[in-house]
């Protein structure tokens, strides 16, 4: 273990409460109460040592990790870490910055243990690449909810399914009054992370008080990204549209079913409208936690999975948590124009149920006139059993069955001639990719634009969750796989190769769960998919949802 940690391995204090670190190198904060963690001495550094840790899991999790030593579903260790990394292989010398990566990783206070996998804690993991060297660091997100909960050692603000309990119906009558007024929402910034193209780096979910600004070189927490606009509004998609040079998002409005279509210029914090789409379908807008956009449109998905006011408000969770299934309100894609704010083309799809959009682009005839749009996701089927199977009891007690979902990689076909009916197929056999379909990425220079590859987990069956990473070649209709047996790979994320030409010159990165509870950064070679290099963890992380890069310089 030592060994694996250089000389400039170091935690740096950021004033925690006194942890067990030496000579101001090593200091951990524990974990809501949590006993302290053991450390070790090497001959140059002091390192935080992931062994026999009493306490450090909730109970429920502590009886599951007997079972199978998988952590990916199990809460962080401990705070904050960071050190140098030992690399097998050879990371090339040109991957030069930060991939930093969100996600839920902390899922207890206390005693009390967290249903969903989205209702975590978040833990920002980043990986510091320079010439060839890599550096790993992790930290807890300092939301105000985290906060809260670390200092009262109980749940003080709503979650994705988790809600405080009220000691009286007074109490209860008042946390509804905050939910309207968002105040009890959560600000848990769990889901994913941007860099602005004013180099800002922000931390997201779909509350949008949930907005978080962090240093990408210590993970620090810096302040909350205040709006500054009044548009207002609880809610936004996880996922805005960033570029470096334009930041795109969509809010949905529960009173007058809709979204408004939003951009906001770099170095500011307001956002102006660009328009408005009215839901067609439904008593309420469908869930948008992302949505594509192309070279001159925004694309808004109006799924029949929708935000449910009704569930908003109960105390405990539902089988579908915020949201409902309302299949008689049918499926529509609308498409807005990014210049003008209208609606251009409005159509009815086939039920789907999506959570991530991979890309879409404009189709054009051999006169370069537009007469399509082509938007791919991961599509689950119109079946939304996936968010039962994120619940974290179903995660953690995998017996073997195969009971993961099938995914495709779903191919929406919007025509622009002003037809009522688009097409939702898929894009290649599925079985390419197991049938598994989720966590995606391209090369970002493709963003809106014809592409060929997508870069996802996919399935070696059995499995309850994404066990591969998959290279997708959308032209050929073929995927390349990598998989280790028993491991969670999250979302692999594609790199270029600065002054590439090819779209697959670059690497992928991904952090990766083994079955030892142990954990590595992996990098694979985005053309060949081979691994280049993988480097070992101190100590297996928490599964987490989604990065960004940030170059150096
Ligand atoms: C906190 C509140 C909400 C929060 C919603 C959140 C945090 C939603 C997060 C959704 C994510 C991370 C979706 C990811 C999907 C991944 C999949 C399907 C992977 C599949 C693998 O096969 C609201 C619900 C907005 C309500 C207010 C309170
Ligand atoms: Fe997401």
């Amino acid at each position: 273990m030592a060994s694996m940690i250089s000389s400039m391995s170091s935690v740096k204090s950021y004033g925690f409460p006194p942890g067990v670190g030496v000579s101001g190198i090593a200091r951990i904060s524990p974990i809501f109460g949590i006993p302290k963690v053991s450390t070790k001495k090497t001959k140059t550094a002091t390192v935080n040592v992931a062994t026999d840790l009493p306490g450090i899991q909730s109970p429920l999790e502590k009886e599951t990790v007997e079972h199978r030593k998988l952590v990916a579903w199990t809460s962080v260790r401990q705070e904050r870490w960071e050190g140098e990394l030992v690399v097998e292989g050879e990371i090339p010398k040109w991957l030069s910055g930060t991939y930093l990566r969100n996600g839920p990783g902390l899922w207890h206070v206390g005693d009390y243990d967290f249903r969903h996998l989205f209702d975590g804690y978040a833990t920002l993991v980043g990986l510091h690449f320079n010439n060839g060297h890599l550096t790993m660091g992790h930290r807890q997100i300092e939301s105000e909810a985290y906060k809260a909960a670390k200092n009262s050692n109980k749940l003080c603000y709503r979650e994705f399914s988790e809600v405080p309990k009220h000691d009286n119906f007074l109490a209860y009558i008042g946390d509804l009054a905050n939910l309207f007024s968002g105040a009890s929402l959560t600000d848990n910034a769990n889901t994913g992370v941007v860099k602005l193209a004013d180099g800002r780096v922000v931390c997201l979910t779909e509350t949008i008080k949930g907005s978080i600004v962090v240093d990408p070189n210590t993970l620090d927490t810096l302040e909350k990204f205040e709006y500054t606009d009044s548009w207002g509004g609880l809610i936004h998609s996880a996922h805005p549209i960033v570029t470096d040079s334009e930041f795109i998002t969509l809010l949905p409005d529960l009173i007058n079913p809709g979204y408004m279509v939003a951009r906001m210029d770099p170095g500011t914090n307001e956002r102006k409208v660009i328009g408005r789409v009215d839901c067609r379908g439904g008593p309420s807008p469908g869930w948008v936690h992302s949505f594509p956009v192309t070279e001159h449109y925004v694309i808004v998905p109006e799924m029949p999975l929708r935000y449910c006011a009704q569930n908003l408000l109960k105390a405990e969770p539902t089988p579908l948590y915020k949201f409902r299934w309302y299949p008689e309100s049918k499926g529509f894609m609308h498409v807005m124009c990014k210049a003008s704010g209208k609606i251009v083309a409005s159509v009815e799809v086939p039920l789907f149920v999506t959570f991530h959009f991979i890309n879409a682009y404009e189709e054009k005839d051999e006169d370069g006139r537009i007469t399509g749009v082509i938007a791919d996701c991961c599509e689950h089927h119109a079946d939304t059993t996936i968010l039962d199977n994120l619940r974290l009891q179903n995660l953690r007690s995998w017996s073997g069955e195969d009971v993961l979902p099938d995914a495709r990689v779903g191919r929406f076909r919007i025509p622009m001639d002003g037809s009522k009916k688009g097409e939702l197929f898929a894009a290649l056999n599925a079985d390419e990719h197991g049938r598994g379909m989720d966590m995606c990425s391209i090369n970002p220079s493709f963003l809106g634009k014809p592409y060929r590859y997508v870069y996802a987990c996919g399935a070696q069956r059995p499995c309850n969750f994404p066990n591969t990473l998959t290279k997708i070649d959308l032209v050929d209709g073929k995927a390349k796989n990598w998989y280790d047996e028993g491991a969670v790979p999250s979302e692999p994320y594609f790199v270029a190769r600065p002054g590439a030409v090819e779209e697959d010159d670059g690497v992928v990165i991904s952090m990766i769960s083994d079955k030892n509870g142990e954990g590595y950064a992996l990098i694979l070679d985005g053309s060949t998919f081979e691994e280049i290099a993988r480097a070992k963890f101190p100590y297996g992380l928490p599964y987490g949802l989604h990065g960004c890069w940030v170059p150096k310089n």
